[in-house]
């Protein structure tokens, strides 16, 4: 089987550095381009690559994976940023380009996965499996203080997946008697709430917090190093050439969801 051609888009930042690093050392892959601010993308300096990996800016990483698609090519991307509205662009765009169906010969793939860390993919798994069970729920993700976004897109999807559970599961909101002083209690995702941490000396992290009457579970994960991030970006460049359509966290590439 002939080798996936890669191109990484946001090559010289701090993931797009290593994911370089990883695809060149990876077999079976083989990195075609690099891309960075300023270039444009496509077919011409994607340079006949199979897939292209994201790790740029929540400003152009949705116009980035248009214009990957325009030119042929898978996307994986771990970019922050994403909302349902530019997922919903996303998946028409690859509608456009695949009329027959997401089981189209050769029909784009794109993978958008808030985290490729195993850790967090699995803590985020266990968090929405316990989410049912707990009257309380509250995230706290903590990052190194170079991040630019708040808060991160782990956080969001954690309390995204959390908040399903809980509406399935028919709980209301968490309790809490708050009356003044609203902005020290974090950021309202779907009900949840997320405070977010930045620290010189950390790189990322999640704990996830689930309280009932007398007890307490918590959930915590660390990625001390970005090398935690790689295997996880190798499965989704290998898995996203067999994978048509948006596929949204790297769960469901493990089989956790
Ligand atoms: N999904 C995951 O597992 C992970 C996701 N991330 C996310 O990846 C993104 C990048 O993170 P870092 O590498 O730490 O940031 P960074 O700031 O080190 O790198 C971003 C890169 O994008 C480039 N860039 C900026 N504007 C651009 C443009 N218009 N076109 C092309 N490139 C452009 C910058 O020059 C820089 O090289 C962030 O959104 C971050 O939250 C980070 C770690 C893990
Ligand atoms: O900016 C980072 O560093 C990270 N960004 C992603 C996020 O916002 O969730 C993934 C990880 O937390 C590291």
């Amino acid at each position: 089987m002939s080798d996936i051609k890669v191109a990484v888009l946001g090559a010289t930042g701090r993931m797009g550095t290593q994911a370089c690093a990883a695809v060149e050392a990876a077999d079976g892959l083989r990195l075609v381009a690099r891309l960075g601010r300023g270039d444009t993308v496509s077919a011409e300096t994607l340079a006949g690559a199979d897939v292209a990996v994201d790790f740029t800016v929540p400003a152009v990483t949705e116009a980035n994976v248009h214009a990957v698609l325009d030119a042929g090519a898978h996307a994986v991307v771990g970019t922050t940023g994403w909302d349902d509205a530019s997922r919903a662009r996303v998946s028409a765009h690859l509608a456009e380009l695949s009329p027959g169906g997401s089981g189209s010969t050769g029909a784009l793939g794109v993978l958008i996965a808030p985290n490729f860390g195993l850790s967090a993919v699995l803590a985020m798994t266990f968090a929405a499996k316990a989410a049912r069970y707990f009257e309380s729920a509250e995230v706290v993700e903590l990052h190194h203080p170079n991040k630019v976004d708040a808060p991160s897109g782990t956080a969001r999807h954690t309390a995204a997946a959390i908040a399903g559970a809980r509406a399935e599961a028919g709980r209301g909101p968490s309790p809490d008697a708050t009356e003044t002083g609203w902005e020290a209690r974090g950021a309202d995702v779907d009900g949840v709430r997320v405070h977010a941490v930045r620290l010189r000396g950390l790189v990322a992290h999640e704990e996830i917090l689930f309280g009932n009457e007398g007890e307490q579970l918590i959930i915590r994960q660390d990625s001390f190093d970005r090398a935690s991030f790689m295997p996880g970006v190798l499965l989704a460049v290998r898995s996203v050439v067999s994978r048509p359509g948006l596929t949204v966290g790297l769960e469901n590439v493990l089989d956790l969801s």
